[in-house]
């Protein structure tokens, strides 16, 4: 039985849902705001609930902003978001902000049920995560056929059996932790440890004795000495995952490690030696913020001793029949289901889909998809119903008028590098305009002109 508390505005639902996790075993504490939930968790031991389950839109804001507000008090509870299936763009972000996982509404019991069961055995499991323990072959991993996979991986092959650091870039769900083990895996080192950290999960105050670990009564609530992840991964990896989401602080101590081998835990004077390897992964280009000032240029030339790049699952071409296989063979054996083939009309709707959520969001459709299929065959009854009206709604690739029209072609790939940038730098404009060497009048008369939202 676990303790959980469901943030829900829908009475009626939310209701249903804790009746439904009552029987199951489960007590639920319900609040309809966010308000509600801050006071809860406040008001409660540390370890009270095992699992958070937020509704993603609620009355005074969205739960992705109480987890960012949790994830910096030092609140480590998994957090389950739900949220409507047009909303997944959102849940992906939410992942970066620290969530177990999402769920798409309606939601499904027994999907809700299995998710459930993942955060909790992930609430086990978390602190051996980063304790050191070497990293055994990882048999749940596949590389893929397509050029833009062989080419990953002999990437990961030239640079696994060197010292070098490296920034994994790539989008939310691509597989950027994969890789990092994998070139773990490779390396001279691959019996030391690999020690895995969420740097976008550390608040701003427990990042530095996380990471450099500290000394008995260093600050309040330090009641004994610590070793922080740097020494646990000494002889092996460490993986700092969203790295650009560490404090500028940080960041310099970080590049001192780095630089001396050695790291000072808060509130002593004496420098320990670490022999580490790390390995960064992040979703932002981290030469872009770092010109932008919100990350360190020293620090980021450091880390760039080499750079790879995680294709999005769109660009994977021929893979995504290779992923959906492996997912299939997963999830039967998870579920102990005996799926052995996907209907062609599903098929053409995996093939036309751009999976903003990556492999991780292939991996909870297919999930969905074997748990509610009762055939052998698993066809589009078994798809979000969202899912299925989304691809309706997308218009069928118009060709260009001016197929060979240069300027309207230059204006299209303005517009999206416009875009891009903006994205790169959520949207703040000053910064979008400086890095686009344009001045923010024209920024503006353009984002007007492609009518940019
Ligand atoms: N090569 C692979 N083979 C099989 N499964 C994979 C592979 N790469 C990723 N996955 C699955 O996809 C999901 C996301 O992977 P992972 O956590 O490594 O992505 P990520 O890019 O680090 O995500 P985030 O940006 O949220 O940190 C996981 O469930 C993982 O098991």
């Amino acid at each position: 039985m676990a303790h959980l508390l469901l943030v829900e505005d829908d009475t009626t639902f939310s209701k249903l849902l804790s009746n439904f996790l009552g029987k199951h075993g489960h007590e639920v504490q319900v609040c309809s705001t966010i308000t509600g939930a801050k006071e809860a968790i406040r008001s409660s031991a540390p370890d009270e609930y095992a699992v958070l389950m937020l509704d993603y839109r609620l009355p005074d804001g969205n739960s992705l902003d109480l987890l960012k507000l949790l994830r910096e008090e030092g609140n480590r509870t998994p957090a389950l978001i739900m949220t409507s299936f047009n909303d997944i763009r959102t849940a992906v972000t939410a992942m970066q902000s620290g969530a177990f996982d999402y769920i798409t509404k309606p939601v499904n019991p027994e999907e809700l049920l299995m998710v459930l069961k993942e955060a909790l055995n992930r609430k086990e499991t978390v602190s051996v995560k980063t304790t050191k323990k070497p990293e055994k072959q990882s048999l749940d991993f596949i590389e893929g056929n397509s050029k833009i996979s062989k080419q990953l991986y002999e990437y990961v092959r030239l640079v696994a059996p060197t010292d070098m650091s490296v920034i994994i870039q790539g989008e939310s769900g691509t597989g950027k932790e994969h890789v990092a083990k994998s070139i773990h895996r490779l390396s001279k080192r691959s019996d030391g440890p690999f020690v895995a950290i969420d740097c976008g999960s550390l608040s701003k105050d427990l990042a530095a004795s996380e990471l450099f670990g500290h000394k008995k009564g260093a600050f309040t609530g330090a009641l004994q000495d610590k070793i922080g992840q740097f020494e646990a991964a000494d002889g092996g990896t460490l993986f700092l995952d969203e790295i650009g989401n560490l404090g500028y602080d940080v960041q310099i101590k970080l590049l001192r490690a780095l630089q001396e081998r050695i790291v000072v835990p808060i509130g002593s004077t004496n420098p320990v030696k670490v022999d580490v390897r790390l390995i960064a992964a992040t979703n932002e280009d981290l030469m872009v913020i770092s010109q932008t000032g919100d990350f360190r240029e020293d620090l980021y030339h450091r880390l760039n001793e080499f750079k790879i790049q995680v294709p999005a699952l769109r660009e994977r071409g021929e893979d995504l029949a290779v992923f959906i296989q492996h997912f299939v063979d997963k999830a039967n054996e998870e579920l102990g289901k005996n799926i052995r083939e996907i209907s062609k009309e599903v098929l053409d709707i995996f093939q036309k889909y751009d999976w903003p959520g990556n492999l991780r969001e292939l991996n909870n459709v297919i999930k969905r998809l074997v748990l509610l299929s009762k055939d052998e065959i698993a066809d589009l009854k078994a798809l979000p119903q969202e899912m299925i009206t989304s691809m309706e709604a997308v218009p069928a690739p118009v060709k260009l008028p001016g197929g060979s029209d240069l300027k309207l072609l230059q204006e299209t790939h303005e517009k999206e590098m416009i875009e891009k940038v903006l994205q790169d730098v959520r949207y703040n404009k000053s910064k979008a305009a400086k890095l686009l060497n344009i001045d923010r009048k024209t920024l503006y008369y353009k984002i007007e002109k492609y009518q940019i939202e």
